[in-house]
């Protein structure tokens, strides 16, 4: 049978790669009956033949791979003998596309749809028949198309997941399926390296919203592959269906999940203990990356030390925040020690976030209480404090306030006065609550004052960029979890950064991968934002950017990647040996070499199509006559004389 290829790229030398015979998005239905507890599994499925390919003309049924619908297999750019190798001869329009040519049909048909949410539409429909140009395509219009499968328009989709849904695109886990979790993982046909999991109980700041959440996991995991280069079918998205609280979703027909109220805390801790044994003994290794729990403090806790796991929302986003404020301090004029910053939000990103900054701050030199005492924290019962009279939750204690005199302040505008910060950042999920009075007081105290409105998606940003831009005069240094455009200010373009963890969590994942870590550290995160911080151009530096341009994000990402890497070294939890003994140069080349690279797909299959002449060599003359194969890059390849790779072959 035909095995997978590594999903980091790893492969073997091309010459003798396997073919992978299946993808992510397009599993056959047939294989997914979950076994129940003490029930036989179901037969596998037929599988092709192991050994080499027999290369004549269309193959014979029986060794053809079982589903037909490998995605990445009916890309229209590759030859006939290709086609005829994959066993597609005869299902693709018969004309060979080159790369151009179909970068223009799908921008085009992205073009005739009218809203975000159906230009999503239409990328899922290509990524799940064409993974190869879904991530082609992706990589040449990253700024275009990201805020299409990702944040925001992933918010639209997941509000509407089960109205909009037609196929299925990773593992959902029931409360019903305990006790029997590594068995449904068993029905996954990949091997898999990493995992995001949500349990869509907080799925960006919209709330609740089940297992309509997995739009979430297939985001992300789209972005390590097009940011960090994983392969597709090494990633696994995960959605757990431990019931809702929302009462729209569970009333409505449409819904897709287990009708019943979420399970409580305790419930769900045994679960996910559970989850995390099944997972890594279903795929030794794997790195499973938590996204979107209302409350992921426990969890973070409880495996952290044990699994290879991190929690995007508090270390994700602390890291990459942390990297944007770096910057923002640099121009600001203001010493580090100088600072003082309230946050809208003392929740998961908003606790992350200030920790993190705390990290950055002891490291400058402060004691960690004066660090901590930097920060004014405030949530939906205002100033975070000792003496306000509820109860407060564990995580935000750190950040309470005793000096406070027994003033307990409920208006962010008298905050303000009365703390006078140089930085307002926003993980609150209030969308406008950056007011122009709120806004213009930041510019009043501060010269460059620092707004970050992080929220997501768009609707809950704290601010739009063009709000703070007009309200302070142009002098903010801006970073929003959601893209905004860029404004014009006195003559001057202004670029707004995206502090988005999209920025840090495709190389810490990666990162953890190629390293082999037993855990992912603090130090592993903290060095992904000492990395991306450092990963600005000097032009972008000049024009006062916080993050690097997003069309770089794959170079930003073998940076952080390699950051990562070296963090996992100094703490000794990585188990790649090899990898320490190569310098920094080295070590980059090897993280590139390491990524799946969309655009040599066809060269690829071609090479084992290469790989597979000499046995053709051997069996005579292919039914075609004579031919050579030319790699043409990103062109695709073309029919006619020529060399691949050094490699010449007759067919
Ligand atoms: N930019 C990024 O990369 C990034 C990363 C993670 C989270 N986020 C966004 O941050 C937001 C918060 O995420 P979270 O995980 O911290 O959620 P959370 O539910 O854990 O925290 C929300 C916080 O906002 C507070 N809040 C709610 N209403 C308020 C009000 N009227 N005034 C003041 N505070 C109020 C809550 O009390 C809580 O402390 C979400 O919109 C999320 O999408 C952005
Ligand atoms: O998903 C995003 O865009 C960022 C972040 O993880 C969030 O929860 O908002
Ligand atoms: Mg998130």
């Amino acid at each position: 049978m035909a095995t997978l290829t590594n999903g980091t790229g790893s492969h073997a030398p091309s010459s003798t790669r396997q073919l992978s015979t299946t993808y992510v998005q397009d599993f056959p239905q047939a294989r997914w009956k979950v076994p129940l507890v003490g029930e036989a599994r179901q037969a596998p499925p037929p599988q092709p033949p192991s050994g080499p390919r027999k290369i004549e003309g269309v193959f014979p049924s029986s060794t053809r791979p079982t589903n037909a619908c490998r995605s990445g297999d009916f890309d229209t750019s590759y030859p006939v003998e290709v086609r005829k190798y994959l066993g597609t001869y005869g299902m693709i329009p018969p004309a060979i596309d080159n790369y151009e040519a179909q970068s223009e049909r799908c921008l085009k048909l992205l073009s005739m749809k009218q809203t975000p949410l159906e230009k999503f539409q239409y990328l899922t429909h290509l990524r799940a028949t064409n993974v190869h140009l879904f991530y082609r395509l992706l990589a040449d219009n990253v700024k275009e198309l990201c805020p299409l499968i990702y944040t925001p328009t992933v918010g639209e989709a997941c509000l509407k997941w089960h109205e909009i849904w037609t196929q299925p695109e990773g593992m959902y886990l029931s409360w019903s399926d305990k006790g029997n979790l590594y068995n449904v993982l068993k029905n996954w046909p990949h091997n898999v390296e990493i995992t995001v999991v949500t349990d869509g109980s907080r799925i960006l700041g919209l709330g609740d919203l089940g297992v309509n959440g997995m739009g979430i996991p297939v985001g992300k995991l789209a972005l390590y592959t097009a940011c960090a280069g994983i392969r597709p079918d090494a990633t696994l998205p995960l959605t757990l269906d431990l019931g809702t609280n929302n009462k729209a979703l569970l009333e409505d027909p449409l819904y897709m999940g287990s009708r019943r109220p979420k399970v409580t805390a305790d419930e769900e801790r045994e679960f996910l203990d559970e989850l995390m044994e099944a997972l890594t003994r279903r795929w030794p290794g794997i790195v499973i990356q938590y996204e979107d729990f209302k409350n992921p403090f426990p969890s973070l806790e409880r495996y952290q030390h044990t699994y290879t796991m991190f929690n995007d929302d508090i270390q994700g986003t602390g890291a990459v925040v942390l990297a944007g404020f770096i910057n923002a301090v640099r121009h600001s004029g203001v010493p580090v020690q100088d600072h003082k910053a309230v946050f809208l939000g003392a929740g998961s990103a908003g606790v992350g976030v200030a920790k993190q900054i705390v990290e950055f701050f002891v490291k400058e030199g402060l004691s960690e209480d004066e660090a901590r005492r930097k920060f004014w924290l405030v949530d939906s019962n205002g100033l975070v404090t000792n003496d306000r009279g509820d109860k407060l939750a564990e995580h935000k204690i750190y950040f309470s306030r005793d000096d406070n005199g027994g003033k307990q302040i409920q208006s962010l505008s008298r905050l303000i006065e009365y703390v006078r910060p140089t930085i307002l950042m926003g993980l609150s999920t209030i969308g406008g609550a950056f007011n122009k009075d709120i806004l213009q007081r930041m510019a009043r105290i501060n010269e460059r004052p620092i707004i970050f409105p992080l929220s997501n998606p768009s609707s809950k940003s704290e601010c739009t960029f063009e709000d703070a831009v007009r309200h302070t005069k142009g002098k903010c240094l801006f970073a929003s979890g959601s893209p905004f455009p860029a404004e014009e200010w006195d003559g001057k373009v202004m670029t707004p950064g995206q502090g988005n963890n999209m920025y840090v969590f495709p190389g810490i994942g990666l990162g953890a991968i190629l390293s082999k870590s037993v855990n992912v550290t603090q130090s592993m995160i903290y060095a992904s934002a000492e990395a991306l911080s450092t990963a600005l151009t000097p032009a972008e530096r000049a024009a006062d950017w916080l993050y690097p341009d997003i069309r770089r994000i794959r170079d930003v990402s073998v940076t952080v990647t390699a950051g990562v890497i070296r963090a996992a070294q100094a703490a000794a939890v990585d188990r790649e040996p090899a990898l320490r003994a190569l310098s920094d140069q080295d070590l980059d080349a090897y993280v590139r070499r390491r990524m799946y690279d969309p655009f040599a797909e066809p060269r690829n299959r071609a090479d084992e199509l290469a790989a597979g002449l000499g046995r053709v060599a051997l069996n005579g003359a292919g039914p075609n006559g004579a031919a050579e194969i030319v790699g043409t890059g990103r062109g695709g390849l073309a029919l006619g004389g020529g060399e691949l790779n050094g490699v010449r072959g007759h067919l």
